[in-house]
């Protein structure tokens, strides 16, 4: 025989119950069926006893929600009249008493255990006769019958001596079909109603399947069955195939929803496998939980991951418990006489500090009990008063592959490290299957979403990223994410989720992932009004793992978001050239805080849009080389506008048509002035080592300053003043068969920029279009500088080089 649990969401509609009829109809050994409230009863009744208890009236409102739930799974799960007016009559006969029991409460406005722990049975009641009156043949049991408690710290404990006799009895013979209802159990002592705690029925389950000997134990509830993390927080979370009795425990124990803890215990003794199945989808393999076991080779070490969120960290400490024997005694003597469960404890080598978790209910009482228990000490000064830090989370790693492999707390340390995380408190037990730390609980949802992806990257890694501006780069960018975000899962396991966007008046934020195929439409219907320092405080509120900033602005209010983005750990990516050339103090402080915080600031776009010229500086120094002198022609705007005037097209008409083209900044004064080629030489001399200011670049310039001062507009109507005389200049140019070049130099870091006319023999001569190129000297490559060579601007080779950055950060090829 066997026994299967239904859980709440398995018996909550009426597909799902005809769904529970199919599986078990088509089962031919005898079996032993328990069901759950349906789902969210248990929950409704207690909120109502409360309403009630409270004298507000409003509880009649949901009592009558409930009848109703009742009666129109009733009205869809039992098709034969005559078969449906009994079960309605059966049901409304428990409901007029769980009416009464209502009133009563509502009257005399008192609400003790006893009554709540009747009122909360009638969910699994009322369930277990409609599902017994669904299931063909079906023979309905009360497990208020047959389950017996005694009270033991305001808990109640199951009596298995009298409920093991009990059950057997009960059961025999065994009925094709016993329809029981779970988590309802009675007193031994005085027989009243009570149970055996939320979620329960997975337990009741569990002592049937005991006290019966059944072959297997089967779980059935809403999900493909035990997952590497809870679903809900982690959307990565898949099946485990097979888990131990062990493994199981351990994760339920820290939170694992989907099996209550105590159940494993009695099947593990009689060693009978569980099965976790999808009542939704029955077909599906499920999870396999038994004692064996198994090594499955290219499956993570670990198994999986589990967390508690209700956690309160107590500390009991002095120095007057160094060496002393008997001071652990005594706290966990005064917890246990208390009712108080811990479910980690700490301490450390230098035994003056005990540290152990409780849940936070529990949290005052603790410390009250062991502040009582050492008064004395207190009073000495021998210790000092007890401790307690609430609003913690609780988090482990579980897998008895852990065991003797080295490596696994490094890397789990390593990986909260670089989250931003740090680790309260934590501990290992010898056995080395559960490593749990204590976090703050606002970050708990990081701490799962970084530990998954670090030691489940066999599946897929995930990337968040908030791209800040929407134009020429930011709006190439995405569409090239757009394209190629399936190729990247499918073929690099990368999972490029874009979880903001914003343009200077508003961003748009969410965290599961924005479409792309419609995102201007949705960041302009649903975008939140925002500004720089909003969008920053937003993105370090949303607090998520692996993430990058990309900056495709040009804003210094951008730019002025990286620290603090940062010190979150967030990367930050830039096409914006505001940071990598702002004071030398401040680039160094970003490049020291990316470098502390093990996180990415990268800038590669800042000089030669997509060409690859700070990476290649960097290797080259990074391998032990020298960058000694740096020439280069940096700005395709002005390139593109020497290479354009002609006789037919003056200057001021190439500057236009640079604009047009998208070569030049938004402001293509910035270019003009030579700003724009300061900015990028200062920040390639910096990257090749010497600590150069903006101001210290000696510059050569082609339009004179009155050009540069007034309005945007005034300079569009000004500039073509110069036409003529740029026209002449080029004349005797072309003459000479030379060609106008911008060009920036840097030697043993003295920087300079200005115009040179180089003849056909100069290697900047043949450079077309916005092309850029850079000769880079070194110790190594002197005689022949090595040469970068190719466009230079352009919005599209511009986001693919933030592209570039991107997947660097994600460390995949
Ligand atoms: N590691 C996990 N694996 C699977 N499900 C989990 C896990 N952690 C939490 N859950 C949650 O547990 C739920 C199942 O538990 P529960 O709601 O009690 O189901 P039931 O109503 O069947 O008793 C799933 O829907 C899932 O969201
Ligand atoms: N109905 C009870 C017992 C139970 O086990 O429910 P579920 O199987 O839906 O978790 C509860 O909600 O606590």
């Amino acid at each position: 025989m066997k026994v299967l649990k239904f859980g709440g969401t398995s018996v909550g509609s009426v597909n799902s119950i005809l769904s529970v009829k199919k599986i078990v109809e088509a089962i031919e050994e005898p079996v032993i069926v328990v069901v759950s409230a349906l789902g969210g009863i248990t929950d409704k009744l207690l909120a109502t006893s409360t309403m009630a208890s409270k004298g507000d009236l409003a509880y009649e409102k949901e009592l009558s929600e409930i009848i109703a739930r009742h009666l129109d799974v009733i009205e869809g799960v039992i098709e034969d009249k005559e078969v449906r007016i009994d079960v309605q009559k059966k049901v409304m006969a428990l409901l007029d008493e769980l009416s009464n029991i209502f009133k009563g409460v509502y009257l005399i406005n008192d609400l003790s255990a006893k009554t709540s722990d009747t009122i909360v049975s009638y969910g699994e009641r009322l369930s277990s006769l409609i599902v017994s009156n669904v299931i063909k043949d079906a023979k309905l049991f009360d497990s208020r019958k047959y389950i017996k408690t005694v009270k033991q710290f305001n808990k109640h404990i199951v009596d298995f001596d009298l409920t093991n006799k009990l059950i057997k009895e009960t059961f025999s013979p065994l009925p094709k079909v016993s329809l029981v209802p779970g988590f309802i159990s009675s007193s031994t002592e005085t027989g009243e109603v009570t149970n055996l705690g939320r979620g329960g029925s997975d337990y009741t389950a569990s002592i049937l399947a005991t006290a019966l000997d059944a072959n297997t134990l089967e779980i059935w509830t809403d999900v493909d069955g035990f997952m590497t993390a809870d679903p809900r927080v982690i959307s990565s979370a898949y099946v485990i195939d097979r888990l131990t009795f062990t493994e199981a425990m351990e994760l339920c124990n820290f939170g694992a929803k989907v099996i209550y803890p105590p159940t494993i215990y009695p099947v593990y003794h009689k060693n009978i496998p569980i099965r976790i199945l999808n009542t939704f989808n029955p077909t599906a393999p499920g999870t396999y939980i038994s004692k064996e076991r198994v090594k499955e080779e290219g499956k993570a070490i670990i198994k999986g991951i589990s967390s508690i969120n209700d956690t309160c960290l107590i500390t009991v400490q002095g120095l007057g418990m160094v060496g002393v024997i008997g001071v652990n005694y005594r706290i966990f003597k005064t917890l246990a006489k208390n009712g108080i469960s811990v479910f980690m404890v700490s301490q450390a080598s230098s035994e003056n500090n005990t540290t152990f978790a409780v849940r936070n209910a529990d949290a005052d009482l603790a410390v009250q009990v062991l502040n009582d228990e050492f008064a004395l000490e207190r009073a000495q000064g021998d210790m000092n008063d007890t401790v307690a830090e609430k609003d913690l989370a609780t988090v482990a790693i579980v897998g008895e592959n852990m065991k003797r492999t080295p490596g696994i707390a490094g890397k789990l340390f390593g990986t909260l490290g670089r989250a931003g995380i740090s680790v309260i408190a934590c501990a290992q037990g010898a056995s080395e299957t559960n490593i749990s730390f204590v976090i703050k609980h606002k970050y708990l949802r990081k701490a799962l979403n970084s530990i998954h992806d670090s030691f489940f990257l066999s599946e897929y890694k995930v990337l968040n990223l908030f791209i800040a501006g929407v134009g020429t780069v930011g709006g190439n960018l995405l569409e090239q994410i757009r394209i190629q975000q399936p190729k990247l899962m499918r073929q690099n396991g990368l999972k490029l989720n874009v979880v903001g966007i914003s343009n200077s008046k508003k961003a748009l934020l969410c965290r599961e992932g924005i479409n792309l195929d419609n995102y201007l439409e949705e960041l302009k219907e649903n975008g939140e009004e925002s500004n720089p320092e909003h969008l920053c405080e937003e993105i370090v509120k949303m607090n998520i793992f692996n993430s990058v900033f990309v900056d495709c602005t040009a804003s210094p209010d951008v730019a002025a978001l990286y620290e603090t983005l940062m010190n979150n750990n967030v990367s930050v990516v830039a096409a914006n050239k505001e940071a990598a050339s702002s004071s030398y103090d401040n680039y160094t402080k970003l490049k020291e805080t990316a470098r502390h915080r093990d996180i990415k600031f990268l800038f590669e776009t800042n000089v030669g849009a997509g060409l690859p010229i700070i990476n290649t500086m960097n290797d080259l120094i990074n391998s032990g080389d020298h960058i000694l002198k740096l020439e280069a022609v940096l700005s395709g705007t002005l390139n593109y506008i020497f290479n354009t005037i002609s006789a037919d097209i003056p200057f001021s008409e190439a500057i236009h048509m640079a604009k047009e083209a998208g070569y030049a900044e938004p402001d293509p004064r910035i270019d003009l002035s030579g700003k724009d080629v300061i900015r990028k030489l200062v920040i390639l001399a910096r990257e090749a080592g010497y600590p150069v200011e903006q101001a210290d670049v000696k510059r050569n310039l082609f339009i004179p300053e009155k050009y540069f001062e007034g309005s945007l507009e005034d300079f569009w109507k000004n500039i073509k003043d110069t036409d003529a005389g740029f026209e002449e200049k080029r004349q005797l140019l072309e003459a000479e068969g030379k060609r106008f070049r911008f060009v920036a130099k840097m030697e043993n870091g003295a920087c300079e920029v200005g115009l040179q006319a180089v003849d056909s023999h100069h290697p900047f001569y043949e450079l077309e279009g916005s092309n850029n190129i850079i000769m880079i000297s070194t110790e190594r490559y002197h005689e022949y500088p090595m040469i970068i060579k190719g466009y230079g601007a352009g919005a599209d080779v511009t986001a693919a080089g933030v592209f570039a950055d991107i997947i660097s950060i994600a460390n995949i090829r």
